[in-house]
């Protein structure tokens, strides 16, 4: 028996870097999607292996069963019902594990997906035998919610393949767990996410494990419904940056100004309840919409300028901006910045030809343009009989 399960990538509409020091934000998902795939292998006692391949990145890991159990059995997993941290400790006896792989030097910042995977893995389904396939839609490390979308992913074939969720097997086509599941599965990937981010707010797990809208506030989600179209074209600068790092830097200057960045964080926790509430007031005309939209990109613009004042934006984002502002179009960047993607709201009205004119200015800089559908399903698993 295979079970795939799939997780959705993220935007951030307003509120990154903010919410996780405690002020509100406001995310959606997206129509891009990590898939995990999952097959427990029948044991075969001299050669029980567990095999991870990330088919984007081309690499394949594998461990001998007993390798694993030597280092991690005397935690007493699995305990898929409860989830825990990883303790320091147990991080630094599975990067033991990753190190042996010897992962070539221009890839190894991807050891902390796959320390989160022999944490989730061990913690939820012990020691059997097993490969594992991830493939993704979504660039990695680009601010789009790939970490959380590979734990979310994890954690729901994961959960599917232990004892504590019961699933029909038999039924086709992609299913949603119910909302104690859910819960549970939020709660794991979280936990893989602060392998991924050190310290992260929550609010990309949540948000592709729940899918839609969502306003998000020290650990708790607002389901949130929208009035109106929204589109977003997402513009991907390619500049590669790493979200633990910039969540740690924003910290460091909190501790240097801290009274300055407290005005700063209250002020995007408004912007953030001002979007929330704009894009929930009903729009009964073109008229009310247009307003609406003008009122989000203004809000947007403030919101990147606090983002600037935290000190996460880049020469590349700018480039965007001020592409984008040729055209009155609004941007802010979205996720941990410092490179990565770039939102720029796209009013119902503009013609398809100045959408497209700025795609092609934007992609003659070097960037890439995507139009990826918003607030669709959170994650979702299926059963196949495996071949
Ligand atoms: N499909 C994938 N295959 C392998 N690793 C992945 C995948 N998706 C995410 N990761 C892990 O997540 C990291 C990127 O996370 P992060 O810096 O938070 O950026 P973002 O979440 O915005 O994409 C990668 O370096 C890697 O460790
Ligand atoms: C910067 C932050 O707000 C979002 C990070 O998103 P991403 O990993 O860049 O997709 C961090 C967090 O909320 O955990
Ligand atoms: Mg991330």
């Amino acid at each position: 028996m295979e079970v795939k399960a799939r997780a959705p990538g993220k935007i951030i509409l307003a509120g990154e870097h903010a919410v996780v020091h405690g002020s509100t934000a406001v995310a959606a998902s997206i129509g891009l999607y990590t898939y995990v795939s999952l097959q427990v292998s029948p044991s075969n006692e001299n050669d029980d292996r567990l095999i991870l391949q990330l088919k984007d990145t081309s690499l394949e890991f594998s461990w001998p069963i007993g390798r694993i159990k030597d280092a991690l059995s005397s935690l007493g997993g699995p305990f898929p019902s409860t989830p825990m941290s990883c303790s320091s400790e147990t991080f630094n006896l599975i990067l033991a594990m990753i190190e042996e792989q010897n992962i070539p030097e221009a890839k190894t910042s991807l050891a902390s997906g796959v320390s989160a995977f022999l944490w989730l893995y061990t913690s939820i389904l012990g020691f059997k035998p097993a490969t594992v396939v991830v493939t993704s839609d979504l660039p990695l490390g680009a601010g789009l919610g790939s970490s959380a979308a590979l734990c979310v992913a994890f954690s729901a074939a994961l959960l599917a393949c232990s004892d504590t969720v019961n699933m029909d097997m038999k039924q086709e086509g992609w299913l949603v767990f119910g909302e104690s599941e859910l819960e549970l599965l939020n709660k794991w990937a979280f936990e893989g996410e602060k392998i991924i981010h050190g310290k992260p707010s929550g609010i990309d797990n949540t948000v592709s494990t729940y899918g839609n809208m969502i306003k998000f506030r020290s650990g708790n989600l607002t389901r949130i419904k929208s009035s109106m179209p929204l589109k977003m074209l997402i513009t991907n600068t390619k500049v590669g940056r790493n979200t633990k790092a910039l969540v740690a830097g924003v910290s460091e200057r909190t501790l240097r100004h801290s009274d300055a960045m407290s005005f700063v964080f209250d002020a995007v926790d408004s912007i953030s309840k001002e979007l929330a509430n704009v894009i929930q007031t009903p729009a009964p005309d073109d008229q009310s919409i247009i307003a609406k939209e003008e009122k989000l990109e203004e809000l947007m613009e403030m919101n990147q300028g606090l983002l600037q004042c935290m000190g996460v934006s880049h020469a590349s984002i700018e480039t965007v901006l001020r592409t984008t502002l040729k055209y009155k179009l609004v941007s802010k960047l979205t996720g941990a910045g410092g490179g990565g993607c770039v939102l720029t709201l796209l009013p119902t009205l503009l013609s398809g030809t100045i959408v497209d004119k700025v795609i092609a200015e934007l992609e003659s800089c070097g960037f890439q343009c995507l139009i990826a559908g918003i607030g669709g399903n959170g994650a979702e698993i299926c059963f196949s009989a495996s071949s």
